[in-house]
């Protein structure tokens, strides 16, 4: 099968990608499968910003076409926070389950109907010699005031799908899939991806 490499080390995310890139025909390597990359510093002010960092920086070391996700949680109450931080909330740990109470503990006065937030996610694609380029994608929710489900990764218990009604970890995956702003994002690039990829040697 084709290969298709991201430039995360997020395990969610990457279970995410082979779930919608394998029905494209592409087979999913990521940072988990290169375990001795040097770490990318995301060292810029907006979500392309570091998607870019990430996609050229493993571009340029493997000598191919990369993809990277930079996403994150907007919250309309917490002005956009914690945004591109989202991954390091509550401490450079990077930890779920303290981001999300760090959120539930800044949003504890707010009412249910000032809770709004989005899922944003920015897609970089890098390749040798050419411009690198973005898309990007948004769902959009509430925050709960506990979490709920099981599924998903990162802040998904306390995010409410509006449009479906459930938390995004109540969603089989299959659904968040189909739905999230990654898969939003990923769209805008299904496309490309023929002529970006196809012509490709695996290494
Ligand atoms: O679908 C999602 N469902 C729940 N939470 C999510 C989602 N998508 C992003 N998030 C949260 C997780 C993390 O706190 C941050 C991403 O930070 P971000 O820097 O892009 O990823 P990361 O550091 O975990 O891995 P990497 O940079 O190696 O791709 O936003
Ligand atoms: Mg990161």
């Amino acid at each position: 099968m084709q290969e298709v490499i991201i430039a995360t080390k997020n395990a969610g995310k990457a279970r995410e990608f082979e779930r919608m890139f394998r029905p494209l025909g592409y087979e999913v390597k990521t940072l988990l499968d290169f375990p001795d990359l040097e770490d990318i510093e995301e060292t810029g002010s907006i979500f392309e910003e570091n998607a870019i960092l990430k996609a050229e920086g493993i571009s340029k070391v493997l000598n191919r076409i990369v993809i990277a996700d930079d996403s994150g949680l907007s919250i309309d109450a917490l002005n956009g926070r914690p945004g591109i931080y989202s991954a390091r909330y509550a401490g450079e740990a990077k930890n779920d389950e303290a981001n999300m109470i760090k959120v539930l503990e800044e949003l504890n006065d707010v009412q249910d109907k000032d809770r709004q937030a989005r899922f944003y996610c920015a897609l970089a694609v890098a390749a040798p010699e050419q411009e690198t380029f973005t898309v990007s994608g948004t769902v959009e929710g509430v925050i709960l005031r506990e979490k709920r489900g099981t599924h998903g990764f990162g802040y998904d218990p306390i995010f409410f799908v509006t449009e479906k009604g459930k938390a995004m970890a109540e969603l089989q995956p299959e659904e968040k899939a189909k739905l999230s702003h990654r898969a939003q994002a990923l769209k805008k690039l299904e496309s490309m991806l023929p002529s970006l990829l196809d012509g490709e040697k695996n290494a």
